[in-house]
C-alpha cells in the first residue's frame, strides 16, 4: 500500500513537471494549464482509490461517495449491454442525460408525445423516429430502464396511463423525489415488483451536457426507493455515470426533493433575483445610473466575484477584495443571514407540507403551461435591471449576439 501510494505521488510530480515544461511555451499556455490540472486531479484520485477511500470526511461528517473513475467506459458498456434506456420526456434533463448516455455508447431511446415541442427538439438532436424516437407508450414497451423525465406535473397526470406498462423486470428511474414522495398529491405509486431509483443532477440539464462535453462532470445525488433485485444502488450509480455525473452523494427520495425545492426557491434562483432587485432598486432610488446600479449588483457578481467563490471558497473571494470591502463583508454577512434565515425556515416548511408541490402540479398541469410560464418570465425580462443587463452584456469585448 505504502509503495503504491509513493508511486502515485511520483507519477503526480512527473506529470506536473511535464506540464510545467510545456507552460514555458507561451502559445501552449492555456492548454497546458488545463493539462496540468487534469494530470494532477487524475493522479490525486488514484492516490485516493489506492487507499480505498470512498467514505470521505466532509467537515466532520462521514459520507459515502461514488466516482466516475470506478466505471471505465468498457465496464459501463458491458454492464448495460442487455439494456435499453428509455428516456420519457425531452426537456432540459432529457436532452442532457440522453445525449450523454448515447455518447457513452449505451442503447438509448426517447419517448415523447408525438408532434409536440419535445418531439421536434429530439429530431433536431439526431434522434430518429421509429429507430430511437417513439411515442411514450412504445418507448416504455421497448425499454428495460424507464427514465421518467417528464415534467413533474406530467409525471402525475400521465401516471395512471403509463404505470401498467412498467412491468416486472423493468427499472423505474427518476431525477427528482417529487412524484414518489408527494404521492398523496401526485398519485404516483410505483409497482411493487420493480427497482425504483433516482439520480438527481445538481444543475441544469444544459450543464449536464456542456460539462460532459468538456470532459468534466455534474455532481449528482443518488438514492434507492425500492430494491427488488438487490442491485438497485449499483444500477443507480452506473446510470449516474452514464448520464455524465462526476461524483454522486447518497440521499433519500425525501431528502432530495425537500432540499431541491428549497434550493431552487432559495439561493439558486428565487432569492438571488430578489436580492439583486432589492439592491438595484435602492441604488436607483438614490440617484445612481442604470450602468452603475447594474455593474455594482449583477455584472461584478457574475463576472468577477462569484466565480472566485466557485474556484476557492468564500474567504478567497473576500481576500481578493480590498481590506475596506473585507471589513464591510465581515460586518454585514451576519445581518443578511439573520434577516433571511426566517424566510428560509418559512420556505422549508412550505416545501415540507406540500404547498409548493400542489402549486407546481396545478400550474404546470395546465394545457397552457408553456405560454403561462413564458408570460411571467417575460415580465422579468422586461424589468429595468434586466433590460440594462442586455446593454451591459453587449459592451463586453467578447460579446456575441444573444439568441
Ligand atoms: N431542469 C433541470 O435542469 C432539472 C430537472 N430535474 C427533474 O428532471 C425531470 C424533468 O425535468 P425537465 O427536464 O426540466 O423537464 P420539464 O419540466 O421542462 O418537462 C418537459 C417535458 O415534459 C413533457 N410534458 C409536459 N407536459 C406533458 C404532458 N401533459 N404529457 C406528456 N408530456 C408532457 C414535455 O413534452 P412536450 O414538449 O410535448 O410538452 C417535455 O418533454 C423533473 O423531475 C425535474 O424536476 C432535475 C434536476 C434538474
Ligand atoms: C437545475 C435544478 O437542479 C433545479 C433548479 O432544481 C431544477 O431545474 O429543478
Ligand atoms: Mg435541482
Ligand atoms: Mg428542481
Amino acid at each position: 500500500m505504502a509503495s503504491s501510494t509513493a508511486s502515485c505521488l511520483r507519477a503526480l510530480s512527473r506529470h506536473t513537471r511535464v506540464a510545467q515544461r510545456l507552460l514555458t511555451k507561451k502559445s501552449f499556455q492555456t492548454a497546458s494549464y488545463s493539462l496540468l490540472a487534469r494530470h494532477q486531479s487524475v493522479t490525486n484520485k488514484r492516490v485516493l482509490a489506492t487507499r480505498g477511500l470512498k467514505t470521505l470526511d466532509f467537515a466532520g461528517s462521514k459520507e459515502v461517495v461514488y466516482e466516475r473513475s470506478d466505471w471505465p467506459l468498457a465496464k459501463l458498456q458491458n454492464y448495460f449491454k442487455n439494456d435499453t434506456l428509455a428516456l420519457i420526456g425531452y426537456g432540459s434533463q432529457g436532452h442532457g442525460q440522453g445525449l450523454n448516455a448515447r455518447d457513452n455508447g449505451l442503447n438509448v431511446i426517447i419517448g415523447v408525445r408525438k408532434d409536440g415541442e419535445s418531439w421536434r427538439q429530439a429530431i433536431e438532436d439526431g434522434w430518429v423516429p421509429g429507430e430511437s424516437l417513439f411515442s411514450i407508450e412504445e418507448a416504455i414497451d421497448r425499454g428495460t430502464i424507464i427514465m421518467n423525465l417528464l415534467s413533474d406535473a406530467a409525471q402525475s397526470s400521465t401516471w395512471s396511463h403509463i404505470s401498467p406498462l412498467i412491468t416486472k423486470g423493468k427499472t423505474l428511474y427518476f431525477s427528482h423525489g417529487f412524484s414518489v414522495v408527494y404521492k398523496d398529491d401526485t398519485k404516483v405509486i410505483p409497482p411493487k415488483d420493480v427497482d425504483v431509483i433516482l439520480v438527481a443532477p445538481k444543475g441544469s440539464g444544459r450543464t449536464v451536457r456542456t460539462l460532459f462535453k468538456e470532459g468534466r462532470g455534474i455532481n449528482s445525488s443518488v438514492a434507492v426507493f425500492q430494491d427488488v433485485t438487490g442491485k438497485a444502488m449499483e444500477k443507480a450509480v452506473a446510470i449516474g455515470v452514464a448520464i455524465g455525473s462526476g461524483y454522486m452523494y447518497e440521499t433519500t427520495f425525501e431528502k432530495e426533493v425537500f432540499s431541491d425545492l428549497t434550493g431552487e426557491r432559495g439561493v439558486l434562483a428565487a432569492a438571488i433575483q430578489g436580492l439583486f432587485c432589492a439592491q438595484y432598486k435602492v441604488l436607483r432610488a438614490n440617484g445612481h445610473s442604470p450602468s452603475e446600479a447594474f455593474n455594482e449588483t449583477v455584472e461584478e457578481a457574475t463576472q468577477s466575484l462569484y466565480p472566485l467563490i466557485g474556484e476557492k471558497g468564500m474567504d478567497y473571494m473576500f481576500n481578493a477584495c480590498s481590506t475596506t470591502a473585507r471589513r464591510g463583508a465581515l460586518d454585514w454577512a451576519p445581518i443578511f443571514e439573520a434577516t433571511n434565515r426566517p424566510v428560509f425556515e418559512k420556505l422549508y416548511e412550505s416545501v415540507k407540507n406540500g404547498t409548493e408541490t400542489r402549486k407546481a402540479l396545478e400550474f404546470n398541469g395546465r394545457a397552457t403551461y408553456r405560454e403561462d410560464l413564458a408570460k411571467e418570465l417575460k415580465e422579468i425580462d422586461e424589468q429595468e435591471i434586466w433590460r440594462v443587463g442586455k446593454v451591459v452584456r453587449s459592451l463586453r469585448p467578447d460579446y456575441t449576439p444573444e439568441h
